[in-house]
């Protein structure tokens, strides 16, 4: 059964680039649509349970079938699509490569928790937070480039997001999280180069997350000075 796939979408969003990096990867055609979130389309709402992107809508000769969650996604991606596998074959392996891309998302978490923070004290704290997780992260990792070696994974499209948004943050407060996490670094220089990872944004990605941080977070400029 042939399947045609449309990628609901976000400019800066991270949670899709994971998808759209799994996608690249394995050379599927899809077709991504962008909506302004914080106007979102009542058709938008219908297919989203938790009204945020992304969404994948799948397209067979049985209807369409909307499904939701990035990493629930990139599943279904791996397990449907052809091309290179983005998955250990070993059950226990593969296990451990999903729980490491939960861990990807944690992080998102708490880099958005930094991200409106107002209060120094509880910045530093959460500051600390986000570098005991890349800490941990740093242990887990082998001699790269990629987290399982040689191999380009689903757990590097999950941290590549990661990383590029650390990008112009790191940029905007210099609060040195990869200071002390050398393989951290070295992986996050290895993904940036990918060109899946180069293609999962437009090219007005960095000017869009600049205006978006400087107008949600302009205390952080405060509280890096
Ligand atoms: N757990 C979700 C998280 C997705 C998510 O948080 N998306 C954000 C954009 S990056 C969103 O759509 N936010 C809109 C909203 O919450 O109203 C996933 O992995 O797909």
């Amino acid at each position: 059964m042939t399947a045609s796939l449309k990628l609901i979408s976000h400019k800066l969003c991270p949670y899709v680039q994971r998808a759209v990096i799994a996608l690249k990867e394995k050379g599927v055609p899809f077709e991504r649509i962008d909506i302004d979130l914080a106007n979102k389309p009542d058709w938008f709402l219908k297919i989203s349970p938790l009204g945020k992107v992304p969404v994948l809508v799948v397209t067979t000769d049985n209807g369409e079938v909307a499904l939701f969650e990035s990493n629930v996604i990139c599943e279904y991606i791996e397990e449907t699509q052809g091309g290179a596998k983005l998955h250990p074959t070993d059950a226990l392996r593969r296990a451990g490569h999903r729980a490491w891309m939960e861990f990807g998302s944690a992080i998102l978490g708490d880099l958005w928790g930094l991200e409106t923070t107002t209060d120094p004290t509880i910045f530093e704290s959460k500051r600390q937070a986000l570098a005991a997780k890349f800490a941990r992260v740093e242990v887990a990792l082998g001699a790269g480039p990629f987290f399982a070696g040689n191999a380009f994974s689903l757990v590097d499209a999950v941290f590549a997001p990661v990383f590029r948004y650390f990008d112009l943050f790191d940029e905007l407060t210099e609060h040195g999280i990869f200071r002390d996490v050398p393989k951290v670094r070295a992986w996050r220089t290895e993904l940036a180069q990918r060109p899946s990872v180069r293609a999962a944004v437009g090219a007005d990605y960095q000017q869009l997350l600049r205006a978006f941080l400087v107008r949600h977070d302009a205390h952080l400029l405060k509280l890096a000075a």
